[in-house]
């Protein structure tokens, strides 16, 4: 079976700045990756790409089968770093707006999710603290039922106590016929959850590798490694 992603040989600059420099990786179905990297190293601009939110300069991106574009935004669901949704919106009208707008949102999975978050229908969403902000980005993004999951610093915000529920919540709500990219700096958190990892550095890709090889092979933890690997930057 082909790979959920191909990423091939992918160029991305604004302007004088190299954001990525000629990285390719692939992504089966079924997979938690996370996707690691030193301030600026480019885990946005790339999923930024992989969203159909910016172009790469060069090379190609295939998901599912299909060139970045209106049939790919159908099965990739993008939890960007800062909220998507209006500052007049309560919960409910984000829920609503996300309903209308994509066709696999799945209203049961954002039910149970919604209560799960503790999210309240009424609260108008500029109200919401930056861990509910997160709660809700994330609800929205989980609940549609995607093939691609590209998730951004999805519990940055969140209180230490919440995050290990909310990271059972993110394994138990995905679909093992998908995959999540989430991109993290919370490795000694999150990396329990993680299938394989991709390490960015100044745009070029470091290291894809299963955490079970990591830890196997090398004798470290992802946390371990990353301080190994980002020590000078
Ligand atoms: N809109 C933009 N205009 C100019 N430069 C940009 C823009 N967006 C990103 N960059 C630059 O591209 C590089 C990669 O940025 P990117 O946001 O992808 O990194 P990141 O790994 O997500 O960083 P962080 O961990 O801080 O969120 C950085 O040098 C950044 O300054």
């Amino acid at each position: 079976m082909s790979h959920l992603l191909e990423v091939k040989d992918v160029y991305k600059s604004y302007w004088r700045k190299k954001a990525l420099q000629g990285v390719s990786f692939s992504i089966d179905r079924g997979k938690i990756i996370g996707l690691l990297g030193s301030n600026g190293s480019g885990k946005t601009t790339l999923m930024k790409l992989l969203a159909g939110l910016a172009r790469p300069n060069s090379g190609t991106i295939s998901i599912a089968g299909a060139s970045v574009g209106p049939a790919t935004k159908q099965v990739v669901s993008y939890m960007p770093d800062a909220p998507l949704t209006e500052s007049w919106m309560r919960v409910k009208d984000a829920f609503a707006f996300h309903r209308d707008f994509y066709p696999d949102f799945d209203d049961g999975k954002a039910k149970d999710m919604m209560q799960f978050m503790r999210l309240n229908a009424q609260d108008r969403v500029t109200s919401l603290s930056k861990g509910m902000q997160e709660r809700l980005q994330l609800t929205l993004a989980l609940s549609r039922n995607a093939s691609l999951y590209l998730l951004d610093e999805p519990i940055g915000g969140v209180d230490p106590v919440a995050r290990g529920n909310i990271l059972d919540a993110i394994v138990e709500y995905y679909n093992p016929e998908s995959s999540i990219l989430l991109a993290t700096h919370l490795l000694t958190d999150i990396e329990r959850i993680f299938d394989e990892v991709i390490m960015l550095k100044q745009g070029s890709l470091l290291l894809h590798e299963e955490v079970e090889e990591v830890r196997m092979k090398r004798g470290k933890s992802i946390d371990e490694l990353f301080k190994e690997v980002y020590a000078e930057c």
